[in-house]
């Protein structure tokens, strides 16, 4: 693992009316990491995404995905990242292929090679002719990574990746994170389950009321504390009163 950064918030803010949703935020994921951006219901993680995701702006604060200023240099920075940040939307009545090849469409270069590549890459190639209103809804959160994937990006964000998911489709999900990992992707995934993330993820930022409170490699946070686990670590932290899972 290089350890070189591939998004970097700075000093990321965002107020919506009197309240601050992202106070001051600054994380960073390295090449090669999963990492797990943790938090409990409205402490900050979506609006964060959201924002390093170039589909909302900040109030003040910086973000740099692969050294290139989001602001500034708008699409050589997004051109690095695939990012599903609420649930994909796909046309019912059309297949698999048709959908993503809608999506290929925007995507300069990108053809029926690169939707027959990306559906491969997430194991739905028997399933390419299928209308997608026959797909489970661990088959469309793999579509939905198929089309975030369509570009080749390196740094893939995940707006809590398995939420609804049953058993089996986290599994899947989860196999194929580690996987593309594996074959050199970045991952960046918000979650409020602490025993996957704990699974999952080799770094971790713990977000709480729109601030940062703490950040790094999760075998490092619980060797600096008391914690023998990621959710004692994590209620130690933000308090009892988080509302997390
Ligand atoms: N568009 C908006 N307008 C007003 N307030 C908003 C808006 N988006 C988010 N907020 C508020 O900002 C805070 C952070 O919300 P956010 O959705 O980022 O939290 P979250 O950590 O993703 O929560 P969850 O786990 O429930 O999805 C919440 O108090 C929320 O009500």
């Amino acid at each position: 693992m290089s350890g070189r950064p591939l998004l970097e918030t700075r000093e990321l803010t965002k107020r919506f009316g009197e309240r601050t949703a992202v106070d001051g935020v600054g994380i960073r994921v390295e090449e090669g990491d999963i990492y797990g951006f943790l938090g409990s219901n409205g402490s900050g993680k979506t609006t964060v995404i959201r924002l390093a995701t170039g589909l909302m702006h900040p109030d003040s604060g910086e973000v740099r995905i692969a050294g290139h200023n989001l602001k500034t240099e708008f699409k050589q920075a997004i051109g690095h990242v695939g990012a599903i940040v609420e649930n994909p939307a796909f046309y019912p009545h059309l297949s698999a292929f048709d959908n993503l090849k809608l999506m290929a469409n925007l995507i300069p270069g990108a053809g029926r090679r690169s939707v027959q590549q990306a559906l491969e890459t997430v194991g739905l190639q028997e399933r390419a002719g299928d209308k997608v209103r026959s797909f489970s809804l661990g088959m469309r959160q793999r579509l939905g990574l198929a089309g975030a994937l369509l570009h080749r990006p390196k740094l893939v964000i995940l707006d809590e990746p398995t939420n609804g998911l049953d058993p089996q489709g986290m599994r899947e999900i989860k196999e194929l994170i580690v996987r593309l990992r594996d074959e050199g992707m970045t991952f960046m995934l918000s979650s409020h389950l602490l025993h996957e993330v704990e699974q999952l993820c080799t770094r971790v930022g713990v977000v709480h009321r729109g601030k940062l409170l703490m950040e790094g490699k999760v075998e490092d946070l619980l060797r600096s504390s008391e914690a023998r686990s990621l959710e004692a670590l994590f209620f130690e932290t933000v308090g009892s009163g988080a509302a997390v899972r």
